[in-house]
């Protein structure tokens, strides 16, 4: 089955982190995840989760750790998901593809119907 390298940003954003929900008409629909996508063809990580989030959600991100990368199987598909902790840095948050968007502390996010690859992500991140 096809495995797909997917990077991920758990952003902080005005103190807080930035959780999107995904629409209706995309995979996975309504559960939330942390922003980003698919790696291209020789693009390194640090520059796809920088690309994606600028994409989807029109604002600046600095790097500042990578987290460990989940191996997860849905039914259909197998993704690597590769997660960095950022921060933001400009722009102004529009939503491009996600439905909606939250600010939560760290000890409230675990409250979200999350995408199951995260799960593992989620639980790394709030022990840290
Ligand atoms: N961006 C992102 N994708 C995630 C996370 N967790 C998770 O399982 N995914 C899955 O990773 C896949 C790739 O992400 P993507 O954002 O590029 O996918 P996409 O909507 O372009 O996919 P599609 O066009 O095939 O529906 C999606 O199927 C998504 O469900 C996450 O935290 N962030």
């Amino acid at each position: 089955m096809k495995t797909i390298s997917v990077t991920c940003a758990i952003i902080y954003f005005e103190n807080k982190i930035l959780a999107v929900q995904r629409s209706e008409t995309m995979k996975l629909p309504l559960k939330w995840e942390f922003p980003g996508g698919k790696i291209e063809m020789g693009e390194s990580e640090i520059d796809c989760v920088k690309r994606e989030i600028l994409e989807e959600l029109n604002i600046h991100i600095k790097i500042k750790q990578k987290l460990t990368s989940v191996n997860h199987q849905y039914s259909d598909f197998r993704i690597n998901l590769i997660p960095f902790i950022a921060e933001y840095i400009s722009g102004e948050l529009k939503l491009k593809e996600h439905s909606a968007h939250v600010l939560l502390d760290k000890n409230e996010l675990y409250k979200l119907n999350w995408a199951e690859a995260d799960l593992p992500i989620l639980k790394e991140f709030t022990a840290l």
